[in-house]
């Protein structure tokens, strides 16, 4: 299915050079609405919802488990992970070769230039059952993920009715940044300690779509930590067998 491109290299530079760049050194986050508009939107919104329909979206998974607390009361999403190249998801794969080229524009001109590859997309729904994510920062031990974006598909979204607002609260700085989840909207922010964040309860179905880009050298570093890490247990699991 043919895609209007509707936004030319140009406006796309020129969005990440004049708006994302400067945002995200001065303040750390940053929003565009109507990223692809109306039509593409909706097409990635259309196989999103179907993706939930045909029950691809499993319950998210968390870190540790605690004694006692139960997982939706941490994190309420149910996600699937994408590459894009799946069948019935051409929109989605739009969306990310956008978002690729936006990132590349901006990665020339910030802090590090290591910013090269990203993470499959994670494809969000919170399912309007109060639930949302607590309080977290996404990268807070150096993993990799330097710039977190969130593409959010939620068409009449009123926070009022529905909650589900993602806010930030800058590291550091005096205010918090309430960001409404709405239809067409990229954010996007540093990964690490600067930027923690949440989802208040939501009360209607929340979609989602977020990408997280690797510095290449943290995320090296972090798969040799890993690497180092699982040989010397297996090596105490030998040894203490
Ligand atoms: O939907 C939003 O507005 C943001 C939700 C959010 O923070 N999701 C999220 C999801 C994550 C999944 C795996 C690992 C780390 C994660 C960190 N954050
Ligand atoms: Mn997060």
């Amino acid at each position: 299915m043919p895609f209007i491109e509707n936004v030319s290299y140009s406006d796309l530079e020129r969005l990440a050079l004049e708006r994302l760049t400067p945002a995200l050194l001065s303040h750390g986050f940053c929003y565009v609405d109507g990223l692809l508009g109306d039509l593409a939107g909706s097409a990635v919104l259309d196989q999103v919802m179907e993706m939930h329909r045909s029950g691809q979206l499993q319950d998210g998974r968390l870190a540790g488990s605690i004694p006692g607390v139960s997982r939706k009361s941490i994190r309420g999403d149910q996600i699937a992970w994408v590459s894009g190249s799946e069948r019935g998801c051409e929109a989605i794969n739009f969306l990310l070769n956008l978002i690729d080229r936006l990132i590349s524009v901006c990665a020339s001109r910030l802090e590090d230039k290591a910013i090269r590859e990203r993470s499959k997309a994670m494809v969000a729904c919170y399912p309007g059952d109060g639930a949302g994510y607590v309080k977290h920062v996404d990268n807070p031990n150096r993993d990799g993920r330097r710039l977190t974006c969130i593409y959010y598909l939620n068409k009449n979204w009123n926070p009022k009715e529905h909650g589900g607002v993602l806010r930030i609260f800058p590291e550091g700085k005096p205010y918090v940044a309430d960001i409404k989840p709405l239809f067409d909207r990229l954010l996007i922010f540093w990964s690490d300690r600067r930027n923690p964040h949440e989802v208040q309860p939501s009360y209607s179905t929340r979609y989602a779509i977020t990408v997280w880009y690797f510095d290449s050298e943290e995320r090296a570093q972090a798969k040799k930590r890993f690497r180092d890490l699982t040989a010397s247990t297996e090596q105490q699991g030998s040894s203490s067998s």
